[in-house]
C-alpha cells in the first residue's frame, strides 16, 4: 500500500546553521496518528514545515501519495494536507463561520464564493466540535483556546487526508485536551491521518500509535509507543521522569 506521506533520508538546516535533523525517515498511512515529541527548539515545527512544503529540505525526499511533494501545487497540497500552526491569527474580524469558509479556498476557482454546501459543511463541522454557539462571533473576540479549536475546524473544511497540528493542546483546558485527543482518534477512524506535536508524553501514550521522538542531540527515532522507554524519555527531556503502568487505566502514564 502506498504511504500517504513518506520521508526518506530527510535533512534540514536553516541558512548558516547546523543540521536540525539528518537522515530522518518516516512513513505514515491513511488513518494513522503520529505524535511528535522532543525538547524545546529541537526542530519539531521545522519538520512540520518541511512536510507541508513550506520549507525545502536540504537533503532527502518527501512524497505525498507516492508523488514528490515538490511537484504538487500549493492548491493540490492544500486538498491533501491541512495545517494548524502554533500561532493562531486572532486579529481578524471575520465571523467564525466566514473564517471557516476561507478553508474552502483549495476547492474554489479565482473569485468564486463559497456556496450553500460549503456553509452547510462549516455548520456541520462546528456542531461536531461543539462550537456551534460561536458561529456568529468574530475571531478577535475568542479566547486562545476557542481560537485554537476554531482553527482546527477551519482545517477540517479542507477535507484533508492529513491534518498537521502544531501543539494543538497548548491553549486548551484539561477537559478540552481530552476532547482534542478524542477528536484526533475520531479523525483517524474516518481514515484521516493526523500528525501532532506535544510536550506531554502522555498524549502519545493515550493515542497509542506512531511516535517520532527527537533526542536531545537532534537524533530522531520513529516507531510505535514501545519507543517510549524511561531511559529514552529521560535522555530526551533531561529529567528523571517515571513511566508507571496503571491497571485502572489499562495504560502507562508518564510522571515527574
Ligand atoms: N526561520 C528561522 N531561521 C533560523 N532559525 C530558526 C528559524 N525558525 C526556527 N529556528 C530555530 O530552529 C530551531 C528549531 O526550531 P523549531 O521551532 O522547529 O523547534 P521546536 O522543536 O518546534 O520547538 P518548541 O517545542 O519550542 O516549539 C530553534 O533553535 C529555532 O530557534
Amino acid at each position: 500500500m502506498t504511504a500517504l506521506l513518506s520521508a526518506e533520508h530527510l535533512a534540514f538546516h536553516y541558512p548558516k546553521q547546523t543540521d536540525l535533523f539528518t537522515d530522518l525517515q518516516l512513513q505514515l498511512h491513511h488513518g494513522e496518528i503520529l505524535t511528535l515529541l522532543g525538547p524545546n527548539g529541537i526542530g519539531k515545527s521545522t519538520l512540520l514545515k518541511c512536510l507541508l512544503g513550506l520549507l525545502t529540505p536540504t537533503a532527502g525526499t518527501l512524497t505525498l501519495n507516492g508523488q514528490p511533494l515538490a511537484t504538487l501545487t500549493p492548491k493540490q497540497r492544500a486538498r491533501i494536507i491541512a495545517y494548524v500552526p502554533q500561532t493562531i491569527p486572532t486579529t481578524t474580524s471575520l465571523s467564525v463561520r466566514d473564517y471557516l469558509l476561507t478553508g474552502r479556498t483549495p476547492y474554489l476557482n479565482f473569485a468564486q464564493s463559497p456556496g450553500a454546501t460549503d456553509v452547510a459543511l462549516a455548520d456541520r463541522i462546528l456542531k461536531t466540535l461543539q462550537l456551534s454557539e460561536l458561529t456568529a462571533r468574530t475571531i478577535n473576540t475568542l479566547s486562545g483556546g476557542q481560537a485554537q479549536l476554531v482553527t482546527i475546524a477551519r482545517a477540517l473544511m479542507q477535507e484533508p487526508e492529513l491534518i498537521i497540528l502544531d501543539e494543538p493542546t497548548a491553549a486548551l483546558d484539561f477537559g478540552r485536551q481530552q476532547q482534542l485527543l478524542s477528536l484526533v482518534q475520531q479523525l483517524a477512524g474516518q481514515n484521516i491521518a493526523v500528525i501532532l506535536t506535544t510536550h506531554n508524553p502522555n498524549h502519545a501514550l493515550i493515542l497509542k500509535q506512531r511516535v517520532g521522538l527527537f533526542g536531545a542531540s537532534g537524533h530522531f527515532d520513529y516507531g510505535g509507543i514501545e519507543l517510549l522507554t524511561e531511559p529514552r524519555l529521560r535522555a530526551t527531556y533531561q529529567t528523571k521522569l517515571r513511566l508507571l503502568y496503571v491497571p485502572e487505566l489499562g495504560r502507562t502514564i508518564c510522571e515527574f
